[in-house]
Parts: C-alpha cells; sequence; structure tokens
C-alpha cells in the first residue's frame, strides 16, 4: 500500500477528505441519530448532510480501490456484516482488520492498549481505528495471538456520527494558520477538532497529572539574567548545533510517540517532512503507524533521524540484534533511544474512564473492566550494556529520572539519555526534567563525565524560552511531544512547519534579548534557576490552565 503524499495532494489542505470515503471505518451506525442536516462543500460538490462514509466522491470506488480496498463483494461466500456485529460483548468479540474477521475475545486481556479501545470497535470494521494507531507490521507480528474466523462478506455501512459530523464541518473553518502565533493556540483548535477520546489520549497525563502540570511549570520558576549592549548583528543569530555528531539547524526535536495518525492520517509523514524542511531530528517512534517501507522511501538520505524502542515482550529484547542490524543500515538513523521508565504502563485515568464510558456506550454494558497492568517485560541495566557492546549506533536511554542514572549511564557507555517522564504519562510525581537537568549536570562535573554523555529533555515545552532555559542548563536539546500532534489535528504537515516556525523565531528572539549569537554560548550565567526546586504557587499560566481538562468523577445513570 502506498500512502505516498503526493498522490493525495489534497491532504495536505487540512481538510480530511478521504477520511469518509472508505469504507473501513469504526463507527457502523445503521440510522443517523438525531436527524442533523446542513450543508458542506467539497471542492465543487455540494452536499447535504447527514453524511454517509463512502458516499462522498464521486470518485469514491477508485479512491478506494488506491487504498487497497474494495466496496462491494458480490460473492456468497464469508461472514455476513450482521454476522460479525452480533459479537460485540467482553465475552464473544469479533473485529474486522483489512476484510478478515478475527476472534478477539481472548486476545482483549492480553492487548497492551487495555480491553477497551478493542471493544469500541466490537462487532464492527476496525481497520481505519487500528491503522491510526498501528502499521501493518503489528498485525504481522502478532496474528497467531489472534483467531481468524473467516473473510467478511459484504460491507459494512457507515454513517458519520454527530460527533463526526460536527468536527467534519468545523475543519473546513479552522482558524486561518497565520493567525495561530503560539504552540497554545494549536492545542485550542486541537480540542474542538479532535474527537473527544483522541484528544483526552492525547493530553492527559497519569493520576491526578502532578508531573504533567510541574513539567511545563518548572519553566516558570526560572528566569533570565540578559547581557545588554551586545556587538551582535540581528541575523548573526545561530540556532544550529548537533546532536550524536549530526548537524542540526535547531536545538529542538520531535519526540517518537504513538498516535500521530489519530491527528492526521498522514501522521509520521507529516512530522518527517516538516523536521526535514527545517533540518530538524525527528525521533521516529516504534509505534510508527507506518511501516518501514511505507515510511522510510520518503525520507531523504541526508535526514537526520533517531530511533526509539520499547519492548512489549522478552522475546523483543532477546531479538533486538536483528533490530540493531536494520537500524545500523538506515543512514538517516544516527542514534536508538530506548525506553527505561517503562517497568510498567502508567496510570492514565483520565484516557482509561473515557475510553471505557465510550467503550460501554457502544458495547452497550454498563462497564468495562480494564487490565492494562503487569505487561511489560523486565528490561535491566545488563540488558543495556548487552546492547552497547553489539552495536555501532550510539545507544541512548529514554526516561531517565536521577543524576545517579545520568552518571551510571555515562559509565556504562550511553551516548546520551532523555530526562523524561514521558511526558507525565508513567509514575505521577516524577519531578519535572528540567529539574533533573540541573542535578544531573551536577553530578555528571563532579564525576567528570561531562564530555561523555549528551543530556536532552523533554516534557511540557512550548515556548522558545522554555527550549532556551533548557539549554543555559545544558542540555543539548529539547523533544516536544503533545504539540505536534495539535499543530496536525488542525493542519497537517503545514501545521507541524508553522509550529517549527514559530519556536525558531522565538529562540532566535530570545537569544537576541539574551544578548547571545550561538546556542553553545548559552550558560547558566543567563539564568537565575534559584527557584527551580521551590515547587509553591506559582503565577497562573492561562492559555496553558485554559485548555487543561480536569478529571471528571462517574456520572449517575440515566433511567
Ligand atoms: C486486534 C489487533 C490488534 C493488535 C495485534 C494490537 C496490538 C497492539 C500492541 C502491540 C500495542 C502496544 C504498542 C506498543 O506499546 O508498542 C497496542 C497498543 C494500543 N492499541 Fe492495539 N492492537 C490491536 C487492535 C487495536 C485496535 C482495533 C485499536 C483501536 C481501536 C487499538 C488501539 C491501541 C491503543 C490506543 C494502544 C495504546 C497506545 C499507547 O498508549 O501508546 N489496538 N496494540
Ligand atoms: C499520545 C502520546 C503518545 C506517546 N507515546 C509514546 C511512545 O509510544 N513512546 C515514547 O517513548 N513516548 C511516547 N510519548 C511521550 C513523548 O515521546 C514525549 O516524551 C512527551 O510527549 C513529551 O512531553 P510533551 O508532550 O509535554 O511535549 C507519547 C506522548 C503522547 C502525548
Amino acid at each position: 500500500m502506498n500512502y505516498s503524499k503526493n498522490a493525495f495532494p489534497f491532504i495536505k489542505s487540512g481538510i480530511w477528505r478521504h477520511t469518509i470515503t472508505t469504507k473501513n471505518s469504526s463507527t457502523p451506525k445503521l440510522v443517523q441519530k438525531g436527524g442533523h442536516s446542513f450543508f458542506r462543500k467539497f471542492g465543487t460538490q455540494i452536499k447535504k448532510g447527514p453524511l454517509r462514509r463512502g458516499q462522498l466522491l464521486a470518485s469514491g470506488s477508485a479512491f478506494a480501490t488506491l487504498f487497497g480496498l474494495s466496496f462491494f463483494d458480490f460473492s456468497n461466500h464469508g461472514i455476513t456484516v450482521k454476522e460479525v456485529m452480533s459479537h460485540n460483548s467482553p465475552k464473544d468479540c469479533w473485529i474486522v482488520l483489512n476484510d478478515d474477521v478475527y476472534d478477539v475475545t481472548e486476545f482483549l486481556n492480553k492487548h497492551p492498549g487495555g480491553v477497551s479501545p478493542l471493544m469500541e470497535v466490537a462487532g464492527k470494521d476496525a481497520t481505519l481505528k487500528f491503522s491510526q494507531v498501528h502499521s501493518t507490521t503489528t498485525l504481522e507480528k502478532m496474528k497467531e495471538q489472534l483467531v481468524f474466523v473467516g473473510k467478511l462478506r459484504g460491507k459494512f455501512e457507515n454513517f458519520l456520527n454527530e460527533e463526526e459530523l460536527r468536527i467534519e464541518e468545523l475543519k473546513t473553518r479552522v482558524p486561518p494558520l497565520e493567525t495561530i502565533f503560539s504552540l497554545s493556540d494549536f492545542e485550542s483548535v486541537a480540542k474542538e477538532v479532535l474527537p473527544k477520546t483522541t484528544f483526552t489520549f492525547f493530553a492527559t497525563g497519569s493520576a491526578d497529572e502532578f508531573t504533567l502540570r510541574e513539567n511545563h511549570y518548572a519553566y516558570s520558576r526560572v528566569f533570565f539574567k540578559p547581557r545588554v549592549l551586545q556587538d551582535i548583528e540581528p541575523e548573526e543569530i545561530d540556532t544550529s548545533t548537533s546532536f550524536l555528531g549530526s548537524k542540526v539547524d535547531l536545538p529542538i526535536y520531535v519526540s517518537g510517540f504513538a498516535g500521530s495518525r489519530l491527528a492526521h492520517p498522514l501522521g509520521e509523514k507529516n512530522l518527517q517532512a516538516a523536521a526535514y524542511k527545517y533540518n530538524m531530528m525527528q525521533m521516529v517512534p516504534k509505534q510508527n503507524s507506518f511501516s518501514p517501507e511505507e515510511f522510510y522511501p520518503d525520507v531523504p538520505s541526508n535526514q537526520v533521524q533517531t530511533q526509539q524502542f520499547h519492548f512489549n515482550e522478552r522475546r523483543e529484547i532477546d531479538e533486538v540484534d536483528k533490530l540493531l542490524r536494520d537500524l545500523e543500515k538506515r543512514p538517516t538513523i544516527k542514534g536508538v533511544f530506548f525506553n527505561v521508565d517503562l517497568a510498567d504502563i502508567g496510570n492514565r485515568e483520565k484516557d482509561n474512564k473515557q475510553r471505557i464510558k465510550n467503550t460501554a456506550e457502544n458495547a452497550g454494558v454498563d462497564s468495562i473492566v480494564d487490565h492494562r497492568y503487569g505487561q511489560y517485560p523486565k528490561f535491566t541495566w545488563g540488558d543495556v550494556e548487552k546492547i552497547v557492546k553489539s552495536t555501532s549506533i550510539p545507544v541512548a536511554l529514554k526516561g531517565v529520572q536521577r543524576g545517579e542514572d545520568v552518571v551510571l549511564a555515562a559509565k556504562k557507555g550511553i551516548k546520551a539519555v532523555v530526562l523524561s517522564n514521558t511526558g507525565g504519562r508513567q509514575l505521577d510525581y516524577s519531578r519535572p526534567p528540567l529539574e533533573v537537568l540541573a542535578e544531573s549536570r551536577k553530578m555528571l562535573k563532579e564525576n567528570k563525565l561531562e564530555e561523555k554523555i549528551e543530556l536532552y529533555l523533554d516534557g511540557g515545552i512550548r515556548r522558545g524560552s522554555d527550549v532556551v532555559k533548557a539549554l543555559c542548563l545544558g542540555a543539548k536539546g529539547v523533544g516536544l511531544g503533545r504539540p505536534f500532534l495539535y499543530a496536525m489535528a488542525g493542519y497537517g504537515e503545514d501545521g507541524a512547519s508553522h509550529l517549527i516556525g514559530i519556536l525558531k523565531e522565538e529562540i532566535k528572539n530570545n537569544m537576541r534579548l539574551l544578548g547571545v549569537k550561538r546556542i553553545e554560548d548559552l550558560n547558566e550565567s543567563f539564568i537565575d534557576a534559584k527557584g527551580l526546586n521551590l515547587r509553591t504557587p506559582r503565577a497562573n499560566d492561562v492559555l496553558y490552565d485554559s485548555a487543561y481538562m480536569p478529571l471528571s468523577f462517574p456520572e449517575f445513570k440515566n433511567l
């Protein structure tokens, strides 16, 4: 399957016309609830609502063929849609993936993403939802865990539900990109144009979200000490630096995360293109929704990328050599970042609540019990040592959270660490990475190891000033996660590029005002970080706070 952007130039417009032309949807509603009706304009066609998936473009079937789908099946063999739909409970759950019907009842409690995402598509065609989070590789690797029932006969009649209709309409009138001035502006648009379940998956953190909030607020505890009257021409400001030996034009990178295709159909490809445009590093996620065969043909050989990887099963640790050999052959990959804060999945309570609510509604049951804990395999310093010895690729760790571990990593030949708590999605009350950075720099200096390892950090970075503060405290570079998802949600690749442009200008502006010409000249003398560890009252950050979603309490039933 080729998802090359050139094949679908209109996708760049940010309007997801094609998403409603496929038959493979996760929301098969045989009747349109509520009878919404309004005029909608698509190119030269004007349609009057309620929209049916597949109804849209005159060339719908040709389009579907491009996606490797066929709308009609005239054979009498296979399993009917009605039959599939009757297997929609936790005790008897079938789903359809690419016209193959699977019984996933046994798999429900083994699914690393939990029971509820599967129950959301119980008795339905799960192809689209699956492809938004997984690549075809995931299915191939795990097929033996699913029970193949047979081929689907016919097609699901899919209508857009009310939320989807509202979103499609909103997407035709998102604010012009020129009116997006900050990363928070992107977030406000994303909150409107993403389904609630998706926004909740992106935005929320674990438990009471103290870490999620502190990640960001830590930056507000550091102030600048500008140097005045410097002999610097405005155009002399240079934001370039080097990451793991490769030159990049910005000290920021797009982090590796799941779910890009939930934000936009071209997900990670948008990020790759925008990162290349700015010569900014892209960390390619393990959970890339494109398989390597779909993803890498579009990647120029001089792009700067790294690979993020985590282990879902022990087998993957034992077979890590294969991964390393593959990565060694990829010219763009400058390092591999292994997650080290995944001894268990974080308690993402808000996300789970939202999913369970959705799922229970869809499945017509009161509640769903989700088992997500205790699924990750043991991954130790011993494994890390073996990996370092067995590859020529620089090995790095993502998710380090204390100075002692940074020192240990440097001693064991690790080339870089990302000080990260996975954006507040793992252990709540983990400290903000900015604090860990200050601690780590000090401990590396004490151990004379500061030249041995590069320090990166991510979590809560929303302004150029945040970036500059982290660099002053000794970070080589900083990663961003959610802002890229939000930018893509409203505007696809253009949004991702605009986001980088905003940060670049903010960084340059901060450097000019600080009296600093080059990234390597930023140091601790430019900041006052005395308050960094004082997690005491703070001034409200209005933009950040207004986008924040509070945790909700259980609701009474409507009888
Ligand atoms: C039946 C076939 C499926 C298989 C074999 C499968 C496999 C997996 C695997 C291996 C992961 C862990 C990924 C990682 O941590 O690297 C995962 C996570 C996940 N899956 Fe699935 N999955 C399936 C179906 C689905 C469907 C149909 C949905 C959505 C409706 C879904 C949604 C998710 C989500 C939301 C996550 C968690 C992502 C995260 O928190 O990072 N999965 N799945
Ligand atoms: C929706 C979502 C999914 C994520 N998935 C992963 C993942 O699969 N692997 C990983 O290492 N980090 C993952 N992350 C964490 C990011 O890589 C990054 O550490 C974090 O988002 C940085 O915080 P920020 O979002 O505040 O910028 C995910 C983050 C989000 C928001």
